[in-house]
């Protein structure tokens, strides 16, 4: 109910974050290990590959540990109901976690209740609000009325205003590439393949679409899409191992949510042997020097060249050229290591040398992660919660659950999509996100100038990034993925996210302010929590308390004194998720258990690097800031490439 905010009494905005728990769904107790979920060698065999919800389902025996039907359960992330075999399982499966020094490449047996294997179902903070209450989408208002569709939200309350921060692009760019390496929703198919969930020329679906179909119908109004559907397939439900889904729904996470490199490495047995040579210490490369080719896939290649799609332990890798660039940046950077571990251990094994590589390249992604991206994005909260890690080790908490809750993919962490700007610097061109999608050109032909215009030091001179607020630009509200000979064919990411919301059944954005400690929103003339353009809300939801959490997230201001780039209830809900994801990994790279973390002087060594380092050292740049999410200034100035620190590695002889 809106009420008049004048007659509230003024109070100071109490901004103490804690982190939240997560609800305690019955079955997130223990999860089977998946040592075999290797067997789908890429996202799109997997979606084949998973089954479809049974007739009838009757209610599970929890009998499912002859090996077919468990291996069918854990390619659907399905659970068991019975605690006890799982457990039984797991002790058979980690007997000898103890003495393992390497995470396994799907997570497994991080920890005692093997939370965090990839291809299993995400956990959440408060239960879905599904509209049936047990897996179909929210699509009411409180009062029962439709909620606004999600292109007439995207429409109506995030516009393409330009309002830029004082950081390179990097700060966004670092975000997207750690996505990939925590969260990942597959989509729903159907038993012939993909899901089309509009008719022809994006005319309004038939009566009989697949139930995975959530298909975003356009306003009529609309002028920047042909037709009045948009496709939209519902993310991939978990089923048990009768193939029947869990109720309620619940989505699977299809890579580790650790901070492991797994955007490189692979997150199920079958991604992992692909991207290397069997029995060898290095990661697969094209011509020792780029991401190898990926055949199965399809990109944009400009003809009368050599262009080929990437390959790499995630499949979104060739969306654009500044992901690609971190891609083959990482990978140089394993392989440019491995030689020299193997060089300085003669009689080690290949194996090993390629762990110790990998634990390496993982230790430097959560370095860079925790230690000069999370103070950009979070400000305070980042050292209140502990999170900035460059002195001292880390305890694990056994009780902590690393696994990614569902706010966080679906909503939080896409708070990144604010940050991208309209045109992404290339040497002395500026080029629209819209023609850089899908196509590996460039990085194949300028690794050193995509990676100068992404990190601030490019020809074209400062390029920032854009503050996190309503405003998204049109290259992803307008024109993501458009097909270069079919304009307004493209997609609206923000859509998407909405949707995607709705789709997981994600509770409303006041629901989670709540939660976070902060004060109620006073109604729609409540500025200082939903920010200058609060009024442009009301004109499309009719209570605050519909707002989706997508929308109102990147509404709230940013706090006075906060030194972040998002406001409290983000700053809270991505504050719990890498809390989660540092003191719930056994494996942290500055963990104080020895038997799987560093020496106290491999770690001081490896304190040293920075992004900057690892830049230098894989592409023919020749000078960087040493915080390359600064622009170059008098406080963080330009250094010739050779005279950042790097890591010892004589250290690992
Ligand atoms: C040019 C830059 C980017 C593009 C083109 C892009 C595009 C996309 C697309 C198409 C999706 C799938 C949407 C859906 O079906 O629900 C997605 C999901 C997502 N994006 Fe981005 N994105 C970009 C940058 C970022 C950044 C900077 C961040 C974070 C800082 C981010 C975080 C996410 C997350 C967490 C998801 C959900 C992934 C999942 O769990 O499946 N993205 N993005
Ligand atoms: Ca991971």
């Amino acid at each position: 109910q809106d009420y008049d905010i004048s007659l509230v009494a003024e109070e100071e905005e109490v901004y103490d974050i804690n982190v939240l728990t997560q609800t305690d769904n019955a079955d997130v107790v223990e999860s089977p290990p998946s040592k075999g979920n290797g067997r789908f060698s890429s996202l799109e065999a997997f979606q084949q590959a998973a089954p479809r919800p049974a007739e009838v389902c009757l209610p599970s025996s929890g009998e499912f540990y002859n090996m077919p039907e468990r291996l069918s359960a854990m390619s659907t992330g399905s659970i068991s109901s019975s605690a006890f075999r799982l457990s039984q399982d797991y002790r058979e499966l980690c007997l000898d976690f103890s003495s393992k020094k390497f995470r396994t490449i799907d997570g497994s047996c991080n920890n005692l209740r093997n939370w965090g294997t990839s291809f299993k179902p995400v956990s959440r903070i408060l239960p879905a609000r599904y509209q049936d209450g047990v897996g179909s989408p929210r699509t009411k208002a409180s009062d029962g009325t439709p909620l606004p569709g999600a292109r007439f939200v995207s429409l109506a309350v995030h516009p393409a205003v330009t309002d830029l921060t004082s950081r390179p692009i990097i700060a966004m760019q670092w975000g997207q590439w750690i996505d990939h390496d925590i969260t990942g929703f597959p989509a729903a198919t159907s038993p012939n393949g993909p899901l089309v969930c509009c008719g022809p020329n994006n005319t309004s679906p038939p009566a009989n679409t697949d139930p995975n179909c959530f298909p975003i119908l356009l306003p009529a109004s609309e002028e920047d899409f042909v037709g009045t559907c948009m496709s939209f397939v519902r993310s991939n439900a978990a089923t048990d191992a009768n193939g029947c889904q869990l109720k309620p729904r619940r989505q699977v996470n299809s890579v580790t949510p650790f901070l492991d490199a797994s955007q490189v490495y692979g997150s199920t047995d079958a991604v992992a042997a692909s991207v290397r040579d069997a029995g060898d210490f290095l990661l697969k490369t094209k011509n020792e020097k780029f991401l190898p080719e990926n055949v199965n896939s399809s990109c944009i290649r400009r003809p009368g060249t050599n262009d080929y799609c990437f390959l790499a332990g995630d499949f979104r890798v060739n969306q654009h050229p500044y992901l690609q660039s971190l891609h083959t940046v990482f990978l140089r950077d394993h392989n440019r290591i491995a030689r020299k571990l193997r060089a300085l251990r003669p009689n080690d094994s290949n194996e090993n040398i390629f762990q110790l590589s990998r634990k390496i390249i993982g230790a430097l992604q959560q370095m860079i992660t925790y230690n000069e991206w999370l103070p950009v994005i979070l400000g305070q909260t980042a050292k209140k919660l502990g999170l900035v890690s460059k002195t001292g080790r880390t305890k694990f908490q056994s009780r902590v659950d690393p696994r990614i809750l569902v706010e966080f993919s679906s909503a939080a962490m896409r708070f990144g999509h604010s940050l991208i700007p309209a045109e992404f610097p290339i040497g002395d061109r500026r080029v629209p996100l819209r023609q850089l999608f899908n196509r590996p050109g460039d990085v194949l032909d300028n690794l050193d100038d995509v990676t100068a215009g992404m990190v601030g030091v490019g020809t074209p001179g400062k390029r920032n990034t854009q503050k996190v607020d309503r405003n998204f630009v049109v290259e992803i509200t307008k024109h993501l993925f458009e097909p270069p000979t079919a304009p307004k064919r493209g997609l609206d990411l923000v859509s998407f996210n909405i949707q995607r919301g709705r789709d997981h059944g994600i509770a409303p954005y006041t629901t989670y302010r709540a939660l976070c400690g902060l004060r109620p929103v006073r109604g729609f003339k409540d500025v200082k929590a939903l920010g200058p353009n609060v009024a442009d809300l009301a004109k499309i939801y009719k209570s605050v308390n519909d707002i989706d959490l997508f929308t109102g997230l990147v509404h709230e201001p940013v706090l006075p004194g906060s030194n972040g780039l998002v406001g409290p209830t983000l700053a809270c809900i991505l504050g719990t998720q890498f809390y989660n994801l540092k003191f719930g990994d056994r494996f942290f790279f500055d963990t104080d258990d020895k038997s799987v973390g560093f020496t106290d002087k491999q770690l001081q060594s490896l304190r040293k690097v920075t992004l900057a380092k690892v830049i230098c050292a894989n592409t023919d740049i020749t000078a960087l800031p040493k915080d390359v999410f600064n622009f170059p200034s008098r406080s963080n100035p330009l250094i010739p490439c050779d005279r950042h620190e790097g890591l010892d590695l004589s250290l690992f002889a």
